[in-house]
């Protein structure tokens, strides 16, 4: 039996067995998770630089910073999140416990990527943890110093039946996806992607899908330039381009391009000096084969900053390029990398054009001090999301839901979003087996007299909540009334008058029609 499917069959075993339920067990499995993360920060920041020459802080700011805060949410919001979500009911089921039940899904593969490879990995897995599910992950082979490092790590912080760690590449990858799973999480290419959902649809699992593509950015000639570069500059150069959500290509008039190239310039010798090979906060790229295919990407396009290169050390620096057309190789697919085209346009409408005639991007950025420009941005196009004014940041809010549409993917994580991605959402109905005449009206035969009923029943909504806040406000008014008669009588006239303006208010409308 190959040992892929020793591990799957080892933590489809742990997971029956029902202690990864159990919220108590949740929480320890997360806290040690977030205690790996506070021991091992040295080992995390060697490997990453080994891997992608990124610094310490960087690894930090960029990776650490995000898991600590997601895993302290899931801690502390898990038992609102896994509790039973009440919902509206008809009249039909007034008398019904009716709710929504949270619960885990089973065993989860989290495929990772290797540009954040902490991240974009680990951020799923503690949503799995904290749904209840048991997961096998499996790092990226590319960032192999991390991954060795995840493979070391995870065992010795988390239970190591319910949550392996599978390295390796490729062919082990297929044979994880031969198993099967309640649920695929995968974060990378889109090509792999359709490879990953024609395996799971062998299985019939679902899957989340977080894939990349070109996001676009748009410069209105009406914005602050030099604050919209700086801003630009940092989200295109960070990780050396090769973050899923770096601004990929610039779309301005020709009257802004010298400034806009002046203003980069000035950006790129502000973060990274005026030579980033030796600043320390300039990453690399991160194999040969992901480095001999972005210096390919420049060919045919004019180099207006930047374009120097280093095979040895995979150093691609940060580079602007200007002539570029639909037509350019640079604008055949994702670059993932330093190079940062910029196209002529004629203004809004045909930015708008431009967007919307390619597959919908992962992130949309808009530059522009006009409000009305930027909502409409907003109408007209669609994305996984839309910044406006900035780029990266709403990966970092966990009430954003993060994820693409179309080709940038499918399904969204972050924050409760995560909880739910990899829980089933579990309607439950309680009736009693009392009250039998209300049924009436659906039993055949089924008369004109039944079906008005049944349209009255059925139609007419009730928010049960306010049912019971409605008994409990009257029920401590009744109290209060109690208290004041025995001890202060002569109020107790004043009281009742107000409780009977209550009963008149709207609180007692309890069918809610729409
Ligand atoms: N949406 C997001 O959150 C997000 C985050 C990071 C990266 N990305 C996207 O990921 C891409 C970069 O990552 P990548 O694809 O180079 O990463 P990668 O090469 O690390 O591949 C991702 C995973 O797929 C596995 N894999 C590779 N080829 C396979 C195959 N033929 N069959 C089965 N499994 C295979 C790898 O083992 C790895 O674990 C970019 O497009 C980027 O935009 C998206
Ligand atoms: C600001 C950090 C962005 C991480 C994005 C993950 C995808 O590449």
């Amino acid at each position: 039996m190959p040992v892929e499917q020793q591990v799957v069959a080892r933590a489809r075993k742990a997971f029956l067995t029902g202690r990864s339920k159990a919220l108590s067990y949740r929480l320890s499995q997360l806290k040690g998770l977030r205690r790996l993360i506070t021991e091992k920060q040295r080992d995390i920041a060697d490997a990453l630089r080994k891997d992608l020459h990124k610094s310490e802080n960087a690894t930090q700011l960029y990776e650490m910073i995000g898991l600590e805060g997601e895993i302290d949410l899931a801690v502390s919001h898990l038992s609102e999140w896994a509790a039973p979500r009440p919902v509206e009911q008809s009249l039909l089921t007034v008398a019904d416990e009716v709710y929504i039940q949270p619960e885990p899904l089973g065993v989860v593969l989290i495929i990772g990527a290797w540009n954040y490879p902490w991240a974009v990995t680990v951020q799923p897995l503690i949503g799995a943890i904290a749904a209840g599910n048991a997961a096998v992950i499996k790092p990226s082979e590319v960032s192999s110093h991390t991954s060795k490092v995840m493979e070391e790590l995870l065992p010795l912080y988390l239970d190591k039946e319910l949550f392996p760690v599978v390295t390796g590449g490729v062919v082990q990858t297929q044979e994880l996806l031969k198993q099967r799973f309640d649920h695929i999480f995968y974060t990378g290419n889109s090509t792999v992607g359709k490879v990953v959902m024609e395996a799971a649809a062998r299985h019939l699992t679902p899957v989340t899908l977080e894939l990349g593509g070109k996001s676009p950015c748009y410069i209105d000639k009406d914005c602050d330039l030099s604050v919209a570069c700086r801003r630009i500059t940092w989200g295109k150069y960070v990780n050396c381009g090769q973050t899923c959500i770096a601004p990929d290509y610039i779309l301005c008039e020709p009257s802004i391009q010298d400034k806009v190239v002046k203003e980069i310039r000035k950006c790129i010798k502000e973060f990274y000096t005026d030579d980033p090979k030796t600043c320390p906060d300039y990453s690399r790229i991160v194999s040969l084969r992901h480095f001999r295919r972005i210096v390919a990407l420049m060919e045919g396009s004019s180099v207006a900053i930047g374009g120097e290169t280093d095979e040895a050390q995979c150093y691609i620096a940060p580079t602007v390029l200007t002539e570029v057309t639909s037509e350019s190789k640079v604008m055949q697919e994702e670059i993932f990398g330093p190079l940062l085209p910029i196209i002529p346009i004629s203004g809004t409408d045909e930015a708008i054009e431009f967007i919307n005639k390619r597959e919908k991007p992962l992130a949309l950025y808009v530059f522009s001090s006009s409000d009305k420009m930027i909502k409409r941005m907003i109408a007209d196009t669609s994305s996984g999301a839309l910044l406006a004014n900035d780029c990266l940041v709403h990966y970092t809010l966990s009430d954003l839901p993060f994820g693409g549409v179309g080709s940038s993917g499918m399904g969204h994580y972050h924050g409760r979003y995560t909880f739910d991605q990899l829980s089933h959402l579990r309607s439950c109905l309680i009736k009693k087996l009392r009250m039998e005449r209300v049924n009436q009206v659906r039993y055949p035969p089924h008369t004109a007299q039944k079906l008005r009923w049944a349209r009255l029943f059925l139609l007419k909504r009730v928010d049960v909540g306010q049912w019971r806040r409605a008994a409990q406000a009257v029920a401590l008014v009744t109290l209060a009334a109690y208290v004041v008669q025995v001890r202060r009588p002569e109020r107790f006239t004043s009281i009742l008058y107000w409780l009977g303006s209550l009963v008149n208010s709207d609180l007692w409308s309890p069918c809610d029609l729409r």
